[in-house]
């Protein structure tokens, strides 16, 4: 029924349209921290998971838009493509007539033809079998089919019923494509499928008659009837072509040609491909989703929800623009095949009546395929123009591929940037200030300051229910995502409550922090002269970013671990390099020294402990051997430290949320702390809800340099540790989960201590030198000071920034009295706090021959004399103190 009401005249436009300032005012970052929110935004229909929470909406936005949502009120026509790969037994009606038993007849026949040529029964004009097509047909004749060609080509089911075979279109009228379509075939083993809705379109027909020629050409006129087939809703023009009807394939007007891919349009060629029993897989698929959009309620309904954000985005948001994103080179003609469905639909500037319409309509399409488009176009998306994104990721690869020594395999590989991509997207500023950090640049005008763009993300994981890519994973459940990610949301907002209430407890217990006491008592910051602290070394050397340091007591040695694969030992006296140690796996995340200095151990992405005894023999090679391999952590190493005064016994921390006690000498685990156990850091739901997307990601996206986190919410893993040195039985650990715990080597299975007050990840801890306190620094820009016993914050070490972006704490380190507090950050400023009163009273940042990079980790000398810093500018530093006496003493 034609309408003359304009849209935007209707009571739920005009909400909606007062909506959007609304959801101006909010940025996506307070949007995505929305747990209830975001939970609702995450819809799951046999296993697709699509999670819109990233889009600029409030779950109000989409009831109001629901309010609008009505299908084909104003064009009186039939829209029945549906109906193409409805059951047998299904009833859908075309002006009064069921329509089910006439596509199942053409169907039938679909499925006899091609029988009959797939198995050589159908001859050609000189009695050899048809064992190449070419489907002759443009715009919805050729663009649904060639996307769901191109999907099965690499499918292994559909590789092996094609085998022998080739499909190839023949679309522009441009003799190129005619040559490239016949180039290498046979007129008498080909068979052309002439496919065209109307029979009339111009280059259609001139490529078909082009096509006749060829085969009568070489064969004969009379040749045609055995080499010629058609796919058409007007069956005279075919017939008055000279295609014998009986070989025409008929459809109905009331099939859109761009929603024709499941009619004989797409049908008939594919079947001769890959048989019609892999094309019927294709059609239940369709028809299970369409299933899925009659039964849904909207607020559930995929295709309803996608339909609606896209008017939300276009119409009232006014992002003109939309990136179609499969993470799947199978899927490589998705958003071509889309931009005719959607553009040719949608992009109507009148209304049925002709009056302009006064708002924009139907959105502009475009994508390629994840990676490609991000070594392309994503800069734009990235750090210019909000355009939404869709992202389509696929759980298993059709075609796998594992490298022995590769950390992770290529599908994975894959994958990492699908699940970083939309986080990158949605957390905007933080990108923004790294790009800007990263380039060393301050922020200039026309930068975005809000950030910025939106997204949904579609994961396909069929697969993954069905058979698990990792079987040997236990936890590989059987729940689906949804359902997990509702059970991790539901125990994340039990846990905030009582967390809160903790905290509120606790601060009636705290009236007071350090620095206020320090100050009532009058006690004023530590002053530095302008040689109290100088950079007195550079150690040059490595040929990638520092990630971590460590001193030994044993005449000021230095380990350090790089991205170049290696650890260097320094003399930090001399400058000296005395070891250069090439690793087993480069990816390194941290080392350490033995109390000793007779050895230094790394950890990394590879999951291991790696042993390196200084003193063994160099090998064939001239590498320094591997002593001891320490295995069993299922997830990255993050940290490890040895227990003071023994080579015999080091700690680690991992991605897969446990601490680990190892005996060195025997490469065996003494205790497995955290993890399955109860106390754990967060042994969350989540975990078990990605197995295969595990933190390990995370991990590789730092360490690989890539500028983006992924998805927090994703990723829990033990980021440090530090061993207490009064008491080397208790140690604490700093989590993703923003916690902090303290463990006691001789009960493994709880932790002691659980310390909140981190909004972000805890990225380094280390103990107060007197060993009844402990600090932590974390992502979200502060350290703070905890007392052990009680648990309480005893202080917040924060400074505001020169610009509104927070850096991260990436390290941190005592003086020998815990006077001051050394904190690199990721902006490249390292302040030295007076603990006592809270005040930062020197930035080594912005001293001489300071780092040009961010600060990765520091530590002090075991006598207190010098403070080394290892940063991204691929240098160690040597800091030493002048007035030494003076500001180490309290
Ligand atoms: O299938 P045909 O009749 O040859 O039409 C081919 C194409 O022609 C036009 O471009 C129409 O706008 C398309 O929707 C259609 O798919």
């Amino acid at each position: 029924m034609a309408s003359s009401t304009l849209i935007c005249n209707t009571e739920p436009w005009k909400d909606l349209k007062a909506h959007v300032d609304d959801i101006k005012k909010t940025h996506l970052r307070d949007l995505m921290n929305d747990a209830d929110r975001c939970k609702s935004m995450i819809v799951e229909f046999d296993g697709l998971v699509l999670d819109y929470s990233r889009q600029r909406a409030f779950q109000d936005t989409i009831d109001k838009l629901l309010t609008l949502a009505e299908i084909n009120s104003t064009e009186d026509r039939s829209v029945l493509h549906v109906a193409l790969r409805a059951p047998r037994d299904k009833v859908i009606s075309s002006d009064g007539k069921n329509v089910v038993p006439e596509v199942w007849k053409v169907l039938d026949k679909i499925n006899e033809f091609s029988e009959r040529v797939r198995s050589g029964s159908w001859v050609g004009a000189t009695g050899k079998a048809l064992k190449d097509v070419v489907a002759v047909g443009i715009g919805g004749s050729f663009l649904g089919p060639l996307f769901v060609h191109t999907a099965l080509q690499t499918d292994p089911e559909a590789i092996a019923f094609a085998k022998g075979r080739q499909l190839r279109f023949l679309a522009n009228v441009d003799p190129i494509d005619v040559a490239r379509s016949i180039t290498g075939l046979n007129p008498e083993t080909t068979l052309v499928v002439v496919v065209s809705k109307t029979f009339t379109t111009a280059e259609t027909m001139l490529n078909a008659r082009t096509l006749r020629e060829w085969i009568s050409a070489a064969l004969g006129p009379q040749a045609v009837a055995k080499h010629m087939v058609a796919v058409s809703t007007n069956l005279t023009l075919v017939e008055k072509f000279g295609i014998d009807p009986n070989n025409a394939f008929a459809f109905w007007d009331w099939v859109g040609g761009r929603y024709s891919v499941c009619s004989a349009v797409g049908v008939l060629p594919l079947s001769l491909q890959y048989g019609f029993s892999v094309v019927e897989k294709f059609l239940k698929g369709a028809s299970s989703i369409d299933q899925h959009f009659y039964s849904a309620d909207f607020e559930k309904n995929i295709p309803v929800l996608l339909g609606l954000l896209s008017v939300w985005n276009v119409s009232f948001l006014g992002y003109p623009a939309r990136a179609i994103l499969p993470y799947s080179q199978a899927l490589e003609k998705f958003a071509p095949h889309i931009q005719q469905v959607s553009m040719e639909s949608n992009g109507k500037g009148v209304s049925i009546d002709g009056v302009p319409l006064p708002f924009e309509a139907g959105e502009i399409d475009f994508g390629e395929p994840g990676t490609n488009g991000q070594h392309s176009f994503y800069q734009l998306i990235h750090q210019g123009r909000v355009i939404p994104c869709d992202f389509i990721g696929v759980a298993k690869s059709q075609q796998p591929v594992y490298l022995k020594g590769e950390m992770v395999s290529n599908h994975d590989e894959l994958m990492s940037n699908f699940f970083a991509q939309p986080d990158a997207l949605a957390y905007g500023k933080s990108l923004a200030s790294q790009v800007r950090k990263q380039l060393n640049v301050s922020r200039t005008k026309g930068e975005p300051v809000e950030g910025f763009n939106y997204s949904t993300t579609t994961l396909m994981t069929k697969y993954l229910e069905a058979k698990s890519p990792i079987p040997s994973d236990p936890t590989t459940v059987k729940m689906s995502v949804a359902e997990l990610k509702e059970r991790h949301l539901t125990a994340t907002t039990t846990v905030n409550g009582l967390r809160d209430r903790l905290r509120q407890k606790r601060l009636l217990l705290l009236d007071t922090d350090v620095s206020a006491y320090a100050k009532n008592a009058g006690r004023s910051a530590v002053s530095f002269g302008q040689t109290d602290l100088v950079c007195c070394r550079t150690l040059q050397g490595h040929t990638g970013k520092v990630y971590s340091l460590d001193w030994t007591p044993e005449k000021n040695r230095i380990v350090s671990a790089s991205q170049d694969g290696r650890l260097i030992v320094w003399n930090a006296l001399t400058s000296q390099k005395t070891h250069a140690i090439k690793l087993p796996c480069a990816w390194v995340m941290t080392c350490a020294f033995s109390p000793s200095g007779q050895s230094v151990a790394s950890g990394g992405l590879d999951s291991l402990c790696t042993i390196f005894n200084l003193n063994s023999p160099i090998d064939r090679d001239g590498n320094l051997p591997v002593s001891r391999l320490l295995s069993g952590h299922k997830g990255y190493v993050t940290s490890c430290q040895y227990v003071p005064d023994e080579d015999t016994h080091l700690i680690t921390s991992s991605g897969d949320q446990t601490c680990v006690l190892w005996d060195v000498t025997t490469g065996q685990r003494i205790s497995v702390f955290g993890g399955e156990f109860p106390s754990g850091h967060t042994a969350d739901v989540l975990r078990v809800a990605y197995p295969i997307y595990s933190s390990r990601y995370l991990i590789h996206f730092i360490v690989s340099n890539h500028w983006w986190r992924s998805s927090p919410a994703l990723f829990w893993g033990i980021l440090c540790v530090s061993i207490n040195r009064s008491n080397s039985k208790m140690f604490v650990s700093g989590s993703c989960d923003t916690t902090a715990r303290l463990w006691d080597t001789r009960i493994a299975s709880r932790a002691v201590r659980t310390y909140h007050g981190h909004n972000g990840d805890v990225n380094t801890v280390k103990f107060f030198p007197d060993g009844q306190r402990f600090g932590t620094g974390s992502d979200d820009g502060t350290c703070r000071l905890f007392d052990m016993r009680t648990g309480h914050e005893l202080q917040v070490y924060y400074q505001q920034h020169g610009d509104n972006d927070v850096p991260t704490v990436t390290s941190i380190a005592f003086s020998i009295s815990g006077r001051l507090m050394f904190v690199g950050y990721s902006n490249g400023d390292c302040y030295v706090w007076d603990t006592l009163v809270a005040e930062v009273v020197l930035n080594l940042g912005s001293l001489q021959n300071s780092h040009e990079g961010r600060i990765t980790c520091l530590g002090m000398s075991t006598d207190g004399s010098a403070l080394c810093t290892g940063s991204w500018d691929k240098n160690l530093k040597i800091w030493a103190f002048g007035g030494y006496r003076n500001v180490v003493s309290p």
